[in-house]
């Protein structure tokens, strides 16, 4: 398992190391141990997955206060953009992202610590997401930034007519009035 540092502090993009043979293949998906060599210790308390049409975002999402969550993403099927955006109020990086292809073919992952806000575009047909978060859910402390905010400067690949979003997604404010923790 290979863990690579990204331009912003602490969240990383891991590449499993993948054993194929005459069968099929094998990876290691996650390790506890590898984590606390390369990251720290990080408790996972919930696993999330979804599946999603083509040109579906589901972004930018994020849960404040003491409810924040560090996600570890990957895609099980299919082929997405992957988003996660700095929202640490005193990081050098607020406001910054990292966007990285995530595929059932580079079988990449990415750990996003607490303080982010993170979201994806499904680039294939179909997808289907899986995440480890180390909080659970809580409806009350959900929070969000529209995904074309023009002060991220966010490629989300596909023109916005081929973009399909959520009513709540589609109503979600701007940067300048999120609601951060
Ligand atoms: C996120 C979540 C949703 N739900 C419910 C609430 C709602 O009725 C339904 C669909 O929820 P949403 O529309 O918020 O699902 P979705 O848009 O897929 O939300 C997710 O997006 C990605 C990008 C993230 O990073 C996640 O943290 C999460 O915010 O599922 C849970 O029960 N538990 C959960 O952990």
């Amino acid at each position: 398992m290979k863990f690579e540092k990204t331009g912003l502090e602490g969240c990383f993009i891991i590449e499993p190391t993948v054993f194929e043979d005459n069968r099929g293949y094998f990876m290691e998906t996650f390790s506890q141990r590898e984590f606390e060599a390369n990251i720290g210790r990080v408790n996972f308390v919930q696993d999330n997955q979804s599946h999603s049409k083509r040109g579906v975002v589901r972004a930018l999402h994020y849960q404040v206060g003491d409810a924040a969550q560090a996600k570890l993403v990957r895609v099980l099927q299919g082929r997405v953009l992957d988003v996660a955006v700095d929202l640490r109020k005193d990081s050098l990086t607020f406001g910054e992202h990292i966007a990285v292809e995530l595929s059932e073919t580079n079988k990449k992952q990415i750990f996003i610590p607490r303080g982010f806000a993170h979201g994806f575009v499904a680039l294939s047909e179909t997808a289907e997401f899986f995440y480890k978060c180390d909080n659970f859910y809580d409806k009350n402390a959900e929070a969000g930034i529209i995904y074309s905010d023009p002060d991220l400067k966010i490629d989300w690949v596909l023109s916005e007519s081929d973009i399909t979003l959520s009513l709540k997604d589609a109503a979600l404010p701007l940067l300048k009035n999120a609601r951060l923790s």
